[in-house]
């Protein structure tokens, strides 16, 4: 497969996986940079790298808003680079980074049922988010505010339904043969959404519910 997919140049898209926590970005994200023979970087553990301390422990010591401002400034550091990009659930917080992403092609949203979701991610300590709490109340919350925002940065949204990792990776690569097919050499970063207008919507007023 991963020589089918050299032959075919599909190596050449760097394609970008967004969704809530437990959508399988970070799994199916690798799976997919060894499909197509790129690198994997995951946002989170680029930041944990970067910033030499767990995700909980930079949720402790500077809350999710200095959480957020270290994603940011990964997220403009790594967006573009030749990578698979698995990112994290809230990159769609901030407008800069939906700007970001909206400018970069191809993003893709796994979407999968908040039961789904909530069944994965329940009792995993590394997600501050959901620690301690009730995985699928804080999903819901979460999917009111992020659902439009992944709406409006993705290209294509892979509805998981009861998919497991093989059927949506294939489903993944399935998507980005016709991306290739239907997009001309040069494309991949090429802006797509209103960038502009994604930079001006106001984060305040959307981390504050
Ligand atoms: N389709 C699936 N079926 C079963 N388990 C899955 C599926 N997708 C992901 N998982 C599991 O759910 C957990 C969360 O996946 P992960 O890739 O870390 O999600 P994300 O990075 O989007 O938060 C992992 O243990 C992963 O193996
Ligand atoms: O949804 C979120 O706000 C978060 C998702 C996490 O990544 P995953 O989506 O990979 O779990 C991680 O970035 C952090 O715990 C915050
Ligand atoms: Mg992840």
């Amino acid at each position: 497969m991963e020589v089918i997919m050299a032959e075919e140049g599909i190596c050449q898209i760097y394609p970008v996986l967004i969704g809530l926590m437990g959508c399988g970005k970070s799994s199916i994200g690798k799976l997919l940079a060894a499909e197509l023979g790129i690198t994997f970087l995951d946002l989170d553990h680029y930041i944990v790298e970067k910033a030499g301390r767990t995700i909980p422990e930079i949720f402790a010591e500077v809350g999710e808003e200095g959480f957020r401002d270290l994603e940011t400034k990964a997220l403009r550091e790594v967006l573009g680079t030749p990578v698979v990009l698995a990112s994290g659930g809230g990159v769609v917080m901030r407008a800069e980074n939906r700007a970001m992403l909206a400018a970069h092609a191809p993003v893709i949203w796994l979407k999968s049922s908040l039961h789904f979701l909530a069944g994965r991610i329940q009792g995993d300590e590394n997600r501050p988010l959901t620690a301690g709490r009730d995985a699928l109340t804080v999903l819901q919350q979460l999917a009111e505010i992020r659902y439009p925002y992944y709406t409006q940065c993705a290209d294509y949204i892979l509805h998981r339904g009861e998919m497991n990792k093989a059927q949506s990776l294939h489903a993944v690569i399935e998507y980005l043969r016709q991306w290739k097919f239907e997009h001309s050499e040069g494309f991949a970063n090429a802006p797509r959404h209103d960038a502009a207008a994604l930079l001006a919507q106001d984060d305040t007023t959307i981390l504050d519910e």
